[in-house]
This record gives structure tokens, C-alpha cells and sequence, in this order.
């Protein structure tokens, strides 16, 4: 590379901090278990840290992140950089407090985990009260700091911004009411000025601030505290602001009028924000870093494109970088990594080490900038883009939900169910990695797997379950299960995705057009239903969910692209149908991380994604129950939408919020089935008998005992057979009383 040519800055928001083979992941799990060690956590940590140094210095972009690296949580990292750690999670030793926020302990429940904006990434969130007092602690941030100093490393510390701070926590539960974090700003700001403070004298010359709630809709009133925040704060430090997910929109004016030096712009999904500067001007020096390489997909990037939005920006400053979107944690480290992909496929992709080379050879004068190449044609389905085009409407069930639970199975009052997945035991996953690494045999896998399910099905009866499941122990994921099976998708052998804490995803690529080519759950459903007189529940996943926890293809609408997948899931019910199955369960727990940061695109949303699970369901008889489930995350927004599935039970996880979503259902005139969750599996507590029955009570007298269902807030795969047995003998008890109180 010629130095002398080089005229863009090059950067990068943020870097994958699990470790290329889930170093950290492992470390964890086995510190948590007692395997290891504190000073051997701290040891795995340190070497994470430094192959994420070692990526970014072989790159040689110009500046680096630091104080990316995190245990758990950057959310979490950020609570204690400002000493905001709720009182029942203080301990002795920080790192005991860290992870009683972020697991729970013996003592007390850990921070509630909530979606990262509309990823597949979940935050811990802060608990933030009137009397919260907020200290600098900026140890963390100065060491990460000092660590990419030494390596040689032109380093920028990066913290999340104040404003997104308390945007993204809660207020404390003896908070009075109308209290908001955000209320908290002016003393936030001032423990933000020492933190800035402090790596400014440990000679930091540009600070990063994460807002990436600025991208969301905004008040007046909160844009005015962006205003005033950024005003006092660019006055300590040169500071870069970044947003990620979409466009600043009418935060971007505000933050230049505060005098920010810098401001990096996503320019992926937030590209509206290139004419807001052109209209608004910005001031020559100010540092514009152009998001062009996609930090939430794995296409590699348009070049020709990218360049001629850098050539945009620098019409307007002379201090234009380029760098990524937003942080590069949602993307898999290295594509070398994979050997099983299709070359056409491999040369689209690029990682997150592939992503750092794109951003030095945008910024680097001549290297070329070549465009994206076209799909291969051979990447086209014909025949599904023809029955697509042939189905009528292919939305609507053939009768109104009145008539069809006349002709469904009739369970009485207060049927209990789970809602699909029993423990993933670590000899279940040893056995599909010894299955993969072709040490089983097919036929041996097959073998084990059917043992599983016999023995899910003898739980569930000797439990007196009224309606069972398999227990999904064949799948590795529920939704690379599916993608493996249907063409369109590929899938990795190492593409590790951080979704919380040590818990780990594969995301599917979807690169083209979806067909299924034979049937995918049939065998598993219908084994179940032949060693068991009671019904058992087919289990699928939804279009919708699909689409959020894949890599999709970007070069046709998502909805074009849930239709097929779509079509695929169609013809499944069907065969289930066929098999003999009267229930399907159709999971859409991603239907709330889909739609929408502004409010601006969720109409076209709420179109597409209902009418994709319609397209999936609605082929099915009358007489099939269509269960749909939902979880991960608060719903009110998306109420509309899951009335419009239009299924006949919609179980939904609600124990944590006290079953609050039943008044949401009730106002959207919601009149089907409903299995509000009554155990919440995120926690190891087995809950009591009464404590469900409580909860059924308080679910009936919102929508009445006819309708209702008893079962738990989500599968049971991250939960042990010592914690389910009880918890569901419980459950099971809890509904027979409930019962016996309508009867
Ligand atoms: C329900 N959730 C899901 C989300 N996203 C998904 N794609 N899937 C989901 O289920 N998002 C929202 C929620 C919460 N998020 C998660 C995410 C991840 C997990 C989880 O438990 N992940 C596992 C990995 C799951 C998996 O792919 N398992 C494979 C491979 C297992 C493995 O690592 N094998 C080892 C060898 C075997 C061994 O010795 O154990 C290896 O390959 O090295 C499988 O079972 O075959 C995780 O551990 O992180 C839960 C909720
Ligand atoms: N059927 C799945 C849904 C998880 S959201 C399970 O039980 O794990
Ligand atoms: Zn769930």
C-alpha cells in the first residue's frame, strides 16, 4: 500500500468480541461452572482481547475502537462504568456483582434481557431510580485503552452515549410514578465528563460515543437533551458520535449544531441521512466517517456504490473516513473459516475480517472500486416464483375462527402444553457434533434421536401434559434446522454470532430463491405421535423468524423473500396435515425484532409478516389447530399483527410482565386462543404451584378461563431435566386447580 496516496481515514465502529473460536464462550461457561478460575477467566479475556487487537492492527486502518472488548454486555459494561448497579446486585467482588446482574445468583434476579434495537443481539437493561448515584468508574475503559496504546494502535475509547444510556434502561420498580431515566441526564452528563476526563489525560484525542437511540423516532424535548449533553460533553473531549441502525434522521442537525467534531453516519440502512446533511451543511473539518461496509450482513460490499457515497460526503468535508455501519458484532469473524461453501457464494461474502480489508481498500486511492456482481441465474427458482404468482390471495384459512375450533381437537378447559423444546443435553449436542464430524453413523444419529424423543413423550405422560411435543432434539438451532433442510439457504461450519452472553447463533445464509425439496419435520412429528394417544404438536418456524435470524439476500424486497420461505413452510403443514398431526405450531418469536426502529416503515411491515404466516398456515383444514408462539420481548407495539396471524392459540411469554399483554390482546378485540406464559425459563427458580395458579386466575378474569391455555414462556432447550420436571409437574398441578375453581 502506498501511504502517500492514502487520503481516507480508515475505521471501524466496533469488532466481534467472542473470540474467533468462542474463546470467551467457553471460558465463561466454565467459570460459571466452577471449571475455572477467576485469574483463568481474566487470562481467556486477555487473549481475546488481543486476537481482537490483532485483527484491527492487521488490517491497518488508521484508528481502532477500544473498550469494545465485554464479558457479557456492553450495556451491562456501560451500567458499571457509571457505578449504576442496582442495589440487590452489589457484592464484595465486582466480578460476583457483574454476573449477578447479568445471570442472577442465590440472591437476587439478574437485569431483564431485551432486544438490541431489531437484532438478534439482547442487552441487559439498567435499572435506573431518582436516588441511582452515578460515580466515574473508568477502569475498564482506560485499561482497554492503555492495552491498544501499547500494541502500537492509534486507539479511540469507545462508551455508549448518555443519551442512549437512559434511553435503553428502565426506571427502578419504587420509582414514583412518571419518573424516567432519561430525568437523570444533567447527572449522567457530569459522571460522563469525568470519564472523559480521565482518558483524556491518559491522552486519548478523540473519543466515541455510541447513540444508536438517536436513530429511533425522538421528542422534542429529548432531542433538546441531545443538544445540551453534546454541547457540554464536545467541550471535554473531540468526540465521534455514532447512531448504527438507520438513519440519525432529525438527531443529525442537533448534533452538528452541538459542535460535535465528528459523526459517523450508517450509511447501509440509514442512507436518508446523506441528503439531511446536504441540506442541513456541515462545517468542512468536521469528521465524517461514511458507514458503507454493512456491519449487520455478510454481502461484500458494493464498492462502486460505496465510492460514490464517499464522493458525496466529501463534497462537503475534507475530513471524510470510512468505516462500517455500525459495530461489526453482529457478523462471524472470518470467512476462511468455511470450506463447505459453494465458491459462487464465498466470493459474495465477506466477514468481519474481510469487512476491515474492505474499508482500508475504499480508503486507499486506486485499488478500484468495483461494483457488485449479479446472482447467477442458476440461483433463481422459476417454478416457486411461478406458484407464488399463481396463488389467489393464499392468505386466508377456508373458515372464520368460530367454525374452525368447532372441527379442532376439544381439549376442555385449561388444556396444558410446552411450547416445543426440552433440554438440549450436552450428550444431545456431543452427539450431532460427533454425528457432523461423520464419527455416527446416519442411521446410529436417527436412533438417538428417536430414543430422545420416546423419552420426551414418557416425561410429558407420566407429567399428564394434555397436548405434547417432540422435544426438538434434533435440531441444533431452530432455525438452522430448517435452513439446512431447504435449497436458497447455506449454512457455516463457524459463523458465530454473539445473540447474549455466551450464547451463541449460526445464522443461515439465504442467498436464494427458497424451495423445500422434501419434508423436514414429518418423520419426528409423526414418530411422537405413534408411541402416545394424546395429540402432538408438528413444530415450525415461522417466515418471519426465519428471515431475522438469517443473513438474507438484499437484492429483492424481504418480502418477496418471506413469501418463499413462506410457500416452503406451506407445503410442510400440509404434509404434516397429511401424517395425521391436528396441531402445528408455528413459532414467530422474531416478529417483534423485525418491525421497524421508526415508526415510519411499520405499516408495510405489519403487511408483509402476517400475511407470510397466513401464507404458511392458512392452507391447513379447519379442524387443525394453528398454534403460533411469541417471546423475547414486550409486544404492545406489534398487538395488531399478532391478531392478524389469524392463529387459534397464540401462546406468549408474559410471566415476567404479569400477564399486562392479555389487556393489549383484549383491546385488539383478540378472541382465539391464549397460553400466557406462566413459568419464566429465562430463570433456574422452579416456581411454585401457586404462584401459576395465581397467574392462570389473573388470565382468566382478563379473558375468561374458555380460552385459555397453561403453559411455559418459551422452549426449555437452555434448561436441565432437574429445574423442568418439577417446574412442569407444578404447572400441570396449577391448571388441574384453576380447573377445578371454573368447573
Ligand atoms: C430462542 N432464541 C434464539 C435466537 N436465535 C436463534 N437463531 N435461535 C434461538 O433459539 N434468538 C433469540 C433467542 C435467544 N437466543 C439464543 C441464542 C442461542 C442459544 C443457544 O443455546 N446457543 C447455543 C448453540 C446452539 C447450537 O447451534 N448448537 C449446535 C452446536 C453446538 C456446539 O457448540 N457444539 C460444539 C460441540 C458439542 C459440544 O461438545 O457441546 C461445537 O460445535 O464446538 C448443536 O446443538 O448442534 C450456544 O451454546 O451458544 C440460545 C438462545
Ligand atoms: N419451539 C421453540 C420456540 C422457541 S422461541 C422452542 O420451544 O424452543
Ligand atoms: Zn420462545
Amino acid at each position: 500500500m502506498n501511504d502517500e496516496l492514502k487520503t481516507l481515514h480508515a475505521t471501524v465502529i466496533g469488532y466481534p468480541r467472542i473470540g474467533a473460536d468462542r474463546e470467551l464462550k467457553r471460558a465463561l461457561e466454565a467459570y460459571w461452572s466452577g471449571r475455572l478460575d477467576e485469574p483463568g477467566l481474566d487470562a481467556a479475556a486477555a487473549t481475546v482481547r488481543s486476537q481482537m487487537l490483532d485483527d484491527l492492527a492487521a488490517a491497518g486502518l488508521d484508528s481502532v475502537p477500544s473498550g469494545t472488548f465485554s464479558l457479557y454486555d456492553h450495556v451491562l459494561d456501560a451500567a458499571f462504568a457509571v457505578d449504576a448497579i442496582a442495589p440487590r446486585h452489589r457484592r464484595d467482588s465486582p466480578t460476583d456483582a457483574y454476573f449477578a446482574a447479568a445471570r442472577g445468583d442465590a440472591e437476587a434476579a439478574p437485569l431483564e434481557m431485551t432486544k438490541w434495537f431489531d437484532t438478534n443481539y439482547h442487552y441487559l437493561v439498567p435499572e435506573i431510580g431518582p436516588d441511582t448515584e452515578f460515580r466515574s468508574r473508568p477502569a475498564k475503559a482506560l485499561a482497554e485503552y492503555d492495552e491498544a496504546v501499547l500494541r502500537g494502535l492509534n486507539a479511540r475509547p469507545v462508551l455508549l452515549g448518555p443519551v442512549s444510556f437512559l434511553l435503553l434502561a428502565k426506571a427502578t420498580d419504587n420509582a414514583p410514578e412518571g419518573f424516567q431515566p432519561l430525568d437523570r441526564l444533567d447527572e449522567l452528563t457530569g459522571v460522563y465528563a469525568e470519564l472523559l476526563t480521565a482518558l483524556v489525560d491518559a491522552g486519548a484525542t478523540r473519543v466515541q460515543l455510541d447513540e444508536p437511540a438517536l436513530c429511533a423516532d425522538r421528542t422534542e424535548a429529548e432531542l433538546e437533551a441531545v443538544r445540551t449533553v453534546y454541547t457540554e460533553l464536545g467541550r471535554i473531549a473531540d468526540l465521534l458520535v455514532t447512531g448504527g441502525y438507520g438513519p440519525f434522521g432529525e438527531s443529525l442537525p442537533v448534533l452538528l449544531d452541538a459542535g460535535v467534531a465528528g459523526i459517523a453516519l450508517d450509511l447501509v440502512s440509514g442512507r436518508d441521512d446523506l441528503e439531511t446533511l446536504e441540506s442541513h451543511g456541515v462545517s468542512r473539518e468536521t469528521f465524517i466517517v461514511a458507514g458503507v461496509v454493512d456491519g449487520r450482513n455478510i454481502w461484500r460490499c458494493d464498492l462502486a456504490a460505496a465510492g460514490a457515497d464517499i464522493e458525496r460526503l466529501q463534497r462537503l468535508s475534507d475530513n471524510v473516513g470510512v468505516g462500517s455501519s455500525c459495530s461489526l458484532l453482529h457478523v462471524p469473524i472470518d470467512l476462511e473459516a468455511e470450506s463447505g461453501l459453494d465458491p459462487l457464494l464465498t466470493e459474495r461474502l465477506a466477514f468481519a475480517r474481510q469487512k476491515l480489508r474492505e474499508i482500508t481498500s475504499l480508503a486507499t486511492p486506486g485499488t478500484g472500486r468495483p461494483g457488485r456482481p449479479a446472482s447467477p441465474e442458476s440461483w433463481r427458482d422459476e417454478i416457486v416464483r411461478a406458484r407464488l404468482a399463481d396463488l389467489p390471495t393464499g392468505a386466508d384459512r377456508r373458515a372464520d375462527y368460530d367454525e374452525r375450533v368447532k372441527q379442532q381437537p376439544d381439549l376442555g378447559l385449561l388444556p396444558t402444553t410446552t411450547i416445543g423444546s426440552f433440554p438440549q443435553t450436552a450428550e444431545l449436542r456431543q452427539a450431532r457434533s460427533a454425528h457432523r464430524r461423520g464419527l455416527m453413523i446416519d442411521a446410529d444419529y436417527r436412533a438417538r434421536m428417536k430414543a430422545e424423543v420416546a423419552a420426551v413423550i414418557a416425561e410429558q405422560e407420566k407429567l399428564g401434559l394434555d397436548v405434547l411435543v417432540h422435544g426438538e432434539p434434533e435440531r441444533n438451532d431452530m432455525v438452522q434446522y430448517f435452513a439446512e433442510q431447504l435449497t436458497g439457504f447455506a449454512t457455516t461450519d463457524a459463523g458465530w454470532v454473539q445473540s447474549y452472553g455466551s450464547r451463541c447463533v449460526r445464522p443461515p445464509i439465504l442467498y436464494a430463491d427458497v424451495a423445500r425439496t422434501a419434508p423436514m419435520t414429518v418423520e419426528w412429528t409423526g414418530y411422537a405421535q405413534s408411541i402416545t394417544d394424546k395429540p402432538v404438536k408438528g413444530m415450525l418456524t415461522g417466515p418471519v423468524t426465519i428471515l431475522a435470524w438469517s443473513f438474507v439476500r438484499d437484492d429483492q424486497p424481504l418480502a418477496d423473500t418471506a413469501d418463499q420461505v413462506a410457500l416452503a413452510l406451506r407445503g410442510e403443514v400440509a404434509d404434516l396435515e397429511a401424517a395425521g398431526t391436528r396441531v402445528i405450531q408455528v413459532d414467530e418469536p422474531a416478529l417483534r425484532e423485525l418491525l421497524p426502529v421508526r415508526a415510519a416503515g411499520r405499516e408495510a411491515y405489519r403487511r408483509w409478516a402476517t400475511r407470510a404466516f397466513r401464507l404458511a398456515t392458512a392452507g391447513a383444514a379447519p379442524g387443525t389447530a394453528i398454534h403460533t408462539h411469541l417471546c423475547y420481548s414486550e409486544f404492545g407495539e406489534i398487538i395488531d399483527a399478532i391478531a392478524e396471524l389469524d392463529a387459534d392459540v397464540t401462546s406468549i411469554e408474559a410471566s415476567r410482565s404479569k400477564m399486562e399483554v392479555l389487556a393489549d390482546l383484549d383491546r385488539v378485540h383478540y378472541h382465539r386462543g391464549v397460553g400466557p406464559g406462566v413459568w419464566d425459563i429465562h430463570s433456574p427458580r422452579v416456581p411454585q404451584v401457586e404462584e401459576m395458579a395465581e397467574a392462570l386466575r389473573l388470565a382468566a378474569r382478563a379473558t375468561g378461563p374458555s380460552r385459555l391455555w397453561a403453559n411455559p414462556d418459551c422452549g426449555l432447550k437452555t434448561r436441565r431435566y432437574e429445574e423442568v420436571r418439577p417446574a412442569l409437574a407444578n404447572l400441570v398441578e396449577a391448571a388441574r386447580i384453576v380447573r377445578a375453581e371454573h368447573s
